[in-house]
């Protein structure tokens, strides 16, 4: 595994893979990595030639100083799990490689980010929109690959992707959880032991609503339902819940038939900010 901390050098890297006609994928991560993230690296080693793995804590997308601060970082750790699992070419950049100069490029994606993480996290997608499309810039990869567990950060960059006319195609991989249910995610690690026992809530209120959404259960209901449980838990302070459009994302006031929908829940624990969702088809 080539570890490449220039974007010089991991743009010579994919465009002499390109030039031998080899197939890259990328997948993007901010480190501290899981079996979600491997996944995400084992599905790009079965599609493409080489894998290239990014991993740098974007400064411009947290909204928040002290999450940004406390963001796990262990990049020894996230190598040695790397190579075995398919990845060809590892990028750490700096922050200063990453932005020479100061991003000013504003991104506005609608409707898809007055909502949720982009209501409740200013400037977030454009900071994710502003260092994807450095990444795809770079690299220019066959494929990129997302989790499911970001649903809305995927909307995002299947927009940028569309209205920007990147020649890539996005693939989407499923959540994975802990055997408790909870999804994997890099701010786990932060959760102490009495946050960590309480966090499996997140996925089981997911879960109910999921039921209540398959019954027919009006959305303002399954949203009442979900709130309720979620206030059960003294440790846990729930920052929204929303029964949407999966593809839209907009709110819904009632179903329409045909159309599948997500439902999606941030919440703070113990002092970590955690997000989760669940589709129903
Ligand atoms: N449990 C998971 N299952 C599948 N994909 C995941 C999971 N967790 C993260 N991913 C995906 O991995 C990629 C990199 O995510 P990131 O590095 O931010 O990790 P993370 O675990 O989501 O961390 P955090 O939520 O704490 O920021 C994203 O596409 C994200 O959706
Ligand atoms: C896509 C991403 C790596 C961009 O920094 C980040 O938002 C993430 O880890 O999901
Ligand atoms: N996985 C999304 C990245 C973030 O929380 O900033």
């Amino acid at each position: 595994m080539q570890i490449l901390t220039t974007a010089a050098g991991l743009h010579a890297y994919t465009e002499h893979a390109r030039g031998a006609g080899q197939r890259i994928g990328l997948v993007p991560t901010m480190g501290a990595l899981h079996d979600g993230h491997l996944q995400l690296v084992q599905a790009a080693r079965t599609d493409c030639d080489v894998v290239v793995v990014s991993l740098f804590v974007n400064p411009t997308q947290f909204n928040n100083a002290e999450d940004f601060r406390l963001y796990p970082r262990v990049p020894e750790a996230d190598a040695a799990l790397l190579e075995p699992a398919g990845c060809t070419a590892l990028f750490v950049p700096s922050v200063e490689e990453m932005y020479p100069q100061p991003a000013v490029l504003r991104f506005d994606f609608g409707d898809l980010e007055r909502v949720m993480e982009g209501a409740h996290r200013p400037g977030h997608f454009n900071g994710v929109a502003t260092v994807v499309s450095k990444l795809f810039h770079m690299a220019r990869p066959h494929r990129a690959y997302f989790g499911q567990k970001d649903w809305q950060q995927v909307a995002v960059i299947r927009q940028l992707v569309a209205d920007l006319s990147f020649d890539l195609e996005i693939v989407t991989c499923p959540t994975i959880r802990e055997a408790d249910g909870l999804a994997m995610s890099s701010r786990n690690r932060r959760l102490d032991a009495p946050a960590r026992a309480a966090a499996p809530l997140l996925h089981q209120v997911l879960q109910a609503a999921a039921a209540q959404v398959r019954q027919g259960v009006p959305p303002a209901q399954v949203r009442a339902s979900a709130e309720a449980a979620l206030a059960q838990e003294p440790l846990l302070t729930p920052e929204y819940v929303e029964v949407a459009d999966a593809q839209t994302l907009q709110p819904l006031a009632d179903y329409a038939a045909g159309r599948a929908v997500v439902l999606c829940l941030a919440a703070h624990l113990g002092g970590v900010r955690l997000i989760d969702n669940v589709v129903v088809e």
